[in-house]
């Protein structure tokens, strides 16, 4: 049977992979990073010569596409054919076309497929997914529904702290840039009905955690 479910989306740079995985990690939850799955298919697209500007041929790949995620929240990896590549799809040429990849309805429909066996599959008391469309789309019937945001500034402030040397200015361009195209496809800046927004503007990483965590305790507490 599957435990609580918790979906968290938000735009990039709010929180939602680090946070989410520390709180599952006080909570004994699974942690899924479904971006991880864009980004992997991403990489395996380029590793396979497609041609990223054309949607059909993007389309062609999804059935030889396959995934391997970690959700222990101490055991985080993902690969893809048995290749590691957790820190390559992190990397510019991958970020950079991600968006785009992302938008092929053949893509979100197999990879939302994939989600929601690994939510139905969790061994553990409860599983975080975060993403854009979790809230909405992948999970709408979740225990615990949340919208993690952040004023634009600051969530590119954090992911330039994360690079050595980064241009803060190209950074959050980048950051809005993909925002901008990624709501195209679906509204993550808006929290739906139901929805909890959880704004971490003024809030250090652990009170985030800690407001994340408070909120799947207090949905527990009712439901128990
Ligand atoms: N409330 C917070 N205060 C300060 N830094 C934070 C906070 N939340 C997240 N961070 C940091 O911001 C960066 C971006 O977070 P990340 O989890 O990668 O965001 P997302 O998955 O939404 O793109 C990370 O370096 C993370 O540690
Ligand atoms: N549920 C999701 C998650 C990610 N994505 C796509 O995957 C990309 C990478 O997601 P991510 O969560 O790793 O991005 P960051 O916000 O962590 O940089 C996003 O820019 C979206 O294009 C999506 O379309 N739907």
């Amino acid at each position: 049977m599957t435990g609580t479910v918790v979906a968290v989306d938000g735009p990039a740079g709010s929180g939602k992979s680090s946070v989410s995985r520390a709180a599952a990690r006080r909570l004994g939850f699974d942690y899924q990073d479904t971006g991880a799955a864009y980004r992997a298919f991403a990489w395996f697209c380029l590793q396979s010569g497609v041609d990223v500007k054309n949607q059909a041929e993007i389309a062609e790949a999804v059935p030889g596409f396959s995934y391997t995620i970690g959700t222990d929240p101490d055991g985080y990896f993902v690969q893809v054919g048995g290749t590691d590549v957790t820190d390559d799809i992190r990397t510019p040429p991958v970020t950079s076309i991600v968006s785009s990849i992302a938008r092929v309805p053949e893509v979100r429909e197999h990879l939302i497929r994939l989600f929601r066996g690994i939510i139905a599959e969790s061994g553990r008391p409860g599983i975080i997914t975060e993403g854009r469309d979790i809230t909405t789309v992948v999970a709408p019937d979740a225990d615990v529904r949340i919208l993690l945001t952040a004023q634009p500034e600051v969530r590119a402030a954090r992911r330039a702290a994360e690079v050595d040397g980064a241009n803060h200015v190209d950074i959050a361009a980048q950051l809005s840039a993909r925002d901008a195209k990624d709501s195209k496809v679906v509204d993550f800046l808006n929290a739906a009905e139901g929805v909890t927004t959880l704004d971490s503007t003024d809030l250090d990483f652990d009170q985030t955690v800690d407001a994340m965590v408070e909120l799947v305790r207090a949905t527990i507490k009712i439901a128990g």
